[in-house]
């Protein structure tokens, strides 16, 4: 047996746990040795050193043959939000899709996590290697080719003993906040369709109205935002009891009182996708199948002004869509809709419609448990109109909020109208001013009708 000196009188198999002090035996002994005993040394050494270690790392490499390996983006993004001080590289990109910058370790960075007081180390490393060429399969045809190329991988190190809790409980938490991670940095699209070529082209929605910026009655508001919430989390109850996982809104009332803005604030708030349909332009069922199954799943389908699009002559034939220009009915156009999505039972469906002229509409379509919930947008009343002085000058309160008040039981005005008189002037005064002056043309400006109405309710 051979004894190694080291400094403080150790022996050899005393240090083998640390694996600098595991190189150093390595290359005394390439000095010292023969080849033989050397070869057998150092083999034993391995295993020895292999046996003694309580370590255990996964390699997650960036790619599984072509195709990204999924838990590899999960850490990335996971990872993204736990950089430590310990970290001196990080990587920042900032893709179309995201709201916010993404994070993620440079080569050789380390990142200490700690999971059910299990402590696990994370490194990311570069390796050169052969693989498939995946810039060749984007050109459809051409057969990919081995070549050498680098790629990363994280290792993942811990002890040996949590290796059940590391991969039954670690691995698929980090799948899984990745995805509420991705879902919070998503930025909402509007989508339009290209009718020609049946395209879906899509913009980013950077509609900034929200919930807490729209003008309208606040119980009214309330509810709907509960009954949006109770929609996104009703995933599982849906699907006990049966039912689609899909929720339809009827939004009325006259131009200008808010019905697109909300549309934007429900979006902004569940972000979702807009897919905007123009009915006018679907000749077909199968192009109106098509669009829907295109359309991704987080989605709020919007067809505005119902009313103007169908001619309500064919109610027969109200349980199908039909595909003639103009001969079809609401209630068969959302029967075709279920139709197509409730075989998509895991993502959930928001429909929109909006109209100036609710009465209007095909009765069929307001029998109740057709559109889940009708929402009135009405012109400004006061709450609405406090919310409006909040947003555009920034108070809650004002002397002149008593005559605004006064005349706004008397005049019909829309918050577009409200809103298009504030932006006037920074100045509240100034501001409030011009709007009593707007109120007053306008109650003045009342048709003689309107008048005479009135004065017989009174
Ligand atoms: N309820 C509201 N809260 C805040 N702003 C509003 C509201 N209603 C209207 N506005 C302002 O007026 C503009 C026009 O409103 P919007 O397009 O949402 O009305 P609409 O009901 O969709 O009208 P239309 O029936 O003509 O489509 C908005 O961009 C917004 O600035
Ligand atoms: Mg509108």
């Amino acid at each position: 047996m051979l004894s190694l000196p080291f400094q403080n009188g150790k022996t050899a198999a005393a240090v083998l746990s640390t694996a600098a002090s595991a190189m150093l035996i390595r290359s005394i002994a390439n000095d010292l040795l023969p080849n033989e005993v050397h070869d057998y040394f150092s083999s034993t050494l391995h295993n020895l050193s292999r046996y003694f270690s309580s370590q255990l790392t996964i390699v997650i490499d960036e790619f599984q043959g072509l195709s990204v390996n999924k838990l590899f983006e999960a850490a990335d993004v996971y990872l993204g939000t736990r950089m430590t001080p310990s970290v001196r590289k990080i990587k920042v990109v900032k893709g179309d899709e995201e709201k916010k910058l993404a994070v993620t370790m440079d080569r050789n960075e380390e990142i200490v996590d700690v999971f059910e007081n299990v402590r696990v180390k994370w490194t990311m490393v570069c390796r050169q290697g052969q693989a498939l060429g995946r810039g060749n399969t984007r050109n459809r045809g051409e057969t990919p080719r081995l070549e050498v190329r680098s790629y990363h991988s994280y290792e993942l190190s811990f002890n040996k003993n949590y290796r059940d809790i590391v991969l039954d409980s670690y691995l698929p938490y980090i799948l899984e906040r990745s995805r509420a991670i991705k879902e919070e940095n998503k930025v909402v699209k509007l989508h339009t369709v290209n009718y020609s070529n049946w395209d879906l082209g899509s913009i980013l929605l950077d509609h900034p109205m929200t919930f807490q910026t729209l003008a309208m009655d606040s119980e009214l508001k309330k509810e709907l935002v509960e009954d949006l919430d109770n929609f996104i989390n009703g995933k599982d109850y849906y699907r006990r009891i049966g039912k689609a996982w899909k929720r339809g809104y009827l939004l009325y009332g006259p131009p200008g009182t808010g019905k697109s803005s909300l549309i934007a604030a429900m979006a902004n708030h569940l972000n979702y996708d807009i897919y905007d349909l123009d009915l006018t332009n679907v000749n077909s069922n199968s192009d109106l199948r098509a669009l829907l199954l295109a359309m991704s799943s987080k989605s709020i389908l919007v067809i505005e002004d119902i009313d103007c699009m169908i001619k309500l002559q064919n109610r027969d034939s109200e349980e199908r869509w039909q595909p003639h220009k103009n001969q079809v009915t609401l209630s068969g156009l959302l029967n075709f809709i279920d139709g197509i999505w409730s075989c998509c039972g895991d993502q959930g469906r928001i429909i929109v419609f909006s109209t100036n002229h609710r009465d209007r509409l095909d009765p069929a379509l307001l029998r109740p448990g057709r559109m889940d919930m009708h929402i009135h947008m009405s012109y400004c009343t006061i709450s609405a109109f406090k919310q409006l002085a909040l947003n555009y000058l920034g108070v809650w309160q004002h002397p002149l909020f008593d005559q605004v008040e006064g005349l706004m039981g008397v005049v019909k005005v829309t918050p577009a109208e409200v809103a298009g008189e504030l932006i006037k002037s920074k100045d509240p005064h100034v501001s409030l001013q011009g709007l009593l002056g707007f109120l007053h043309s306008k109650n003045e400006a009342k048709p003689q009708k309107e008048m005479e109405a009135e004065d017989r309710s009174d």
